[in-house]
């Protein structure tokens, strides 16, 4: 290709500014082959009276979802999606899964030749026919091909440059290749997997789970008992993953995306927090709630993420196959006591997984 490689960031929360900060340094290190200017498009608000998009502009600081981290210069932010992603052939989208086919809409008609996607967004969509994965979302609305990144990321962790692993699940091998370029660090490692299902649904999934060890934690349960619900929800990942798409590979839940992203999502991530809180106050406090009040305008993707599989499987005729799912929405969603949780998910997972009795 003659024309250098551009890349544009769409969305610009936690991982997103933290995912500018790589990007924006790798590509001015690389300026023989990519476009040192990368633009991200901020959705625009307003932070003591001035432009969230100045700020940054001005101070190369995200102060509201990443504050105390410099934004390389070379980052310009852009209040309109379109204007963001000019010129741009790779694009990555990085924002809350809620709000990616309102995007696209915007962005439909408007993508350069031969650009391709990344999608690093942690969630599902579904029809009448099941699951549709964001990545096919962004396919088929604009018109692109799209990989994924997926890891055990925790997007602050990452920013203060400690040591970490991702996963790109990927179909074409060069588009990839060019990702792992933008993407990876020293300290942030990219391994590559052929299989955008398997790796996309992990990340997707392992938010449901966190919401259960939220509320081991919450319950005052400890160690051996948060295991076993990370082993239950694992156990779920696997075999809805195996059951929508039929050519998931095993090795995939051995990668960053798989059990790694489980662990530490389940240790320290925002979903793990709220469903703590929110066990804590006895089901009292509704996740809406505690989200506005713990996170300061980040989103929690597990609660919508386990009402969209809860939909899906219901539509399905499936739920009995998929006990943790069912029991953490029933008591997100319908008031079902949070204290009875480890009981009613014991007996119905050890049910299908096997009883000696
Ligand atoms: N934060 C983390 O540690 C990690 C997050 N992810 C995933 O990355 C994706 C993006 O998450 P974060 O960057 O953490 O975002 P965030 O949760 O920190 O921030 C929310 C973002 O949504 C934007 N927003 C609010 N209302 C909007 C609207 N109506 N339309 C469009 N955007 C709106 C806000 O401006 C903000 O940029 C999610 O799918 C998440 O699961 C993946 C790995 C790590
Ligand atoms: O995806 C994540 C880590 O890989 C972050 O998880 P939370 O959204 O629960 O913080």
């Amino acid at each position: 290709m003659s024309e250098k490689h551009k890349v544009a960031i769409l969305g610009s929360g936690n991982w997103g500014s933290t995912v500018a900060r790589i990007v924006g340094s790798n590509v001015r290190d690389r300026t023989e082959v990519f476009d040192p200017e990368v633009r991200i498009w901020v959705y625009e608000e307003l932070i003591g009276g001035r432009k969230l998009t100045e700020i940054i502009n001005s101070e190369h600081e995200n102060v509201k979802y990443l504050p105390g981290k410099e934004l390389p210069e070379n980052v310009i932010a852009i209040p309109d999606p379109e204007t963001a992603i000019e010129g741009a052939n790779i694009l990555v989208f990085v924002l809350p899964h809620q709000f990616v086919r309102s995007l696209c809409g915007k962005l439909a008609g408007k993508i350069r030749e031969n650009a391709f996607a990344v999608s690093l967004i942690k969630g599902v969509d579904f029809d009448e026919k099941g699951v549709i994965l964001i990545s096919d979302v962004i396919s088929r609305e604009l018109g692109v091909e799209c990989s994924v990144l997926m890891g055990a990321n925790i997007a602050n962790e990452i920013a203060d440059e400690q040591f970490s692993e991702a996963t790109i699940g990927y179909r074409n091998r060069e588009h990839a290749r060019l990702l792992k370029h933008i993407f990876q660090t020293p300290y942030f490692r990219i391994a590559g997997a052929p299989d955008v299902p398997g790796v996309e649904i992990c990340g997707a999934l392992k938010n449901i789970v966190a919401l259960g060890a939220g509320f081991c934690d919450g319950l005052g349960y400890g160690n051996n008992t948060k295991a076993a619900v990370i082993r239950l929800g694992l156990i779920e990942m696997i075999r809805f993953a195996k059951k929508f798409f039929k050519d998931v590979q095993s090795m995939t839940f051995l990668q960053s995306s798989g059990v790694a992203d489980l662990i530490t999502t389940c240790y320290g991530g925002r979903n793990r927090r709220c469903a703590e809180a929110f066990a804590r106050s006895g089901g009292k406090k509704s996740f809406e709630e505690l989200e506005n009040e713990l996170l300061n305008g980040q989103k929690l993707q597990g609660t919508l993420t386990a009402k969209e599989i809860y939909e899906i499987l219901q539509r399905q005729n499936l739920l009995q196959e998929f006990p943790f799912f069912e029991v953490i929405y029933a008591i997100a969603y319908q008031g079902r006591s949070v204290e009875g949780f480890l009981q009613q998910l014991s007996e119905k997972e050890l049910s299908l997984e096997g009883d000696i009795d």
